[in-house]
């Protein structure tokens, strides 16, 4: 029997972590065979720390993107998991800006056809910044490009962070997902809770709509957006005319070398400039016992006490033309606590 395969996809800080730790807690109970292939970029592993303690083999994929950079490496991984575990499913959370086009060219790659069968797309959304991420006015073209194929290419669409927006504006942005993707239901969501058994029984291209959704125009998806003559300059190691996302992205990863003050930190990560996308890791504050992990995206910050100790106290940052040496000295200025207020007198 193949493995059934259910790729995540979606932005950076849209939830897709979120949706597999739900996701892994209602497979635990069903007692399944599944395995999570996550991919992260950079070298530090801050997704995987919390997907520890579900029972499941984590298999990592670092430091590039399944859909370009280490594509060669998923069809790898693919191979060792289904020989050496033999999972019933397995689930790939890629990296915020991959692709899925490219991830799904190779899921459905001869190799791995009978081995494993792709059960469907799953893209989560952020509400709050969809429309400003798919404004070709506010973003980059090559960012553009992939949020809407993120969508476009979804057999399921998770609208998430609803509780971020106002009702007028959730209408605007199922709207403008309705438009890049007739076909995929959309559930909207907070903290990405949605009915398990919806997603396990996901079919490929499926015409299955929410009730309020407009009637659906039916669209016809095509997998490989390259060209002839790019996959042949591919081939040759030669540049191709549709550069990916993942050619501009970069990350880097600070480790801290003692607690934080909180208050400082948490305005740092507010104050991040704009080409800083996400930022992510684990830290000490000052006065407190318990790790936390934090998490920034452009419109949100987020602590939460981590009760495993194991990460190390890391920080990353992924971004364009990020200026890091500015970004480090400005997060060394957090060390120092705060002069203790004056006694009243
Ligand atoms: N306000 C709000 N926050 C949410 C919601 N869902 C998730 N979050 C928070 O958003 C942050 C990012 O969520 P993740 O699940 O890590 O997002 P991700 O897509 O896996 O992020 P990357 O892997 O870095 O791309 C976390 O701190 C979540 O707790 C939601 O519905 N509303």
């Amino acid at each position: 029997m193949p493995a059934d395969v259910y790729l995540l996809t979606g932005y950076l800080g849209s939830g897709k972590t979120t949706l597999l730790q739900k996701w892994l807690t209602h497979l635990r109970v069903q007692n399944e065979n599944v395995v999570v292939l996550m991919n992260e970029m950079g070298e530090e592993d801050i997704d995987g720390e919390q997907l520890q303690g579900f029972g499941f083999p984590v298999k990592k994929l670092l430091d590039g993107c399944i859909c370009c950079s280490i594509k060669g490496e998923l069809t790898e991984g693919l191979r060792e998991i289904l020989n050496s575990l033999q999972p019933d499913r397995i689930l790939i959370e890629t990296t915020g800006v991959a692709d899925p086009i490219d991830v799904i060219d190779t899921l459905t790659h001869p190799e791995l056809y009978d081995r494993i069968e792709l059960k469907g797309t799953i893209s989560v959304v952020d509400a709050s910044r969809f429309l400003d991420l798919n404004s070709r006015f506010s973003s980059t073209g090559s960012l553009v490009k992939t949020v809407r194929n993120q969508v476009k290419y979804a057999d399921l669409i998770l609208l998430n962070k609803t509780d971020m927006v106002s009702d007028e504006q959730l209408q605007r942005v199922k709207q403008k997902l309705i438009e890049l993707n007739p076909q995929a239901p959309i559930h909207t969501a907070v903290q990405a809770n949605i009915d398990l058994n919806r997603l396990q029984s996901l079919k490929r291209f499926e015409h299955v709509r929410d009730a309020e959704a407009v009637p659906t125009v039916p669209v016809q998806k095509t997998i490989g957006r390259m060209s002839t003559m790019d996959r042949l300059k591919q081939s040759l190691g030669l540049k191709t005319s549709t550069p990916s996302l993942y050619n501009s992205i970069e990350t880097f990863s600070y480790t801290f070398t003692g607690p934080v003050d909180e208050k400082k930190f948490e305005d740092f990560l507010y104050d991040l400039p704009k080409n800083v996308y996400r930022a992510k890791g684990y830290v000490l504050f000052h006065g407190k016992k318990e790790l936390i992990s934090f998490q920034h995206t452009d419109n949100q910050v987020l602590f939460f006490p981590f009760e495993n100790f194991g990460p190390k106290m890391v920080a990353v940052f992924i971004g364009e033309g990020m200026d890091q040496e500015e970004i480090k000295n400005n997060l060394s200025k957090c060390y120092a606590q705060p002069d203790a207020e004056a006694p009243c007198q």
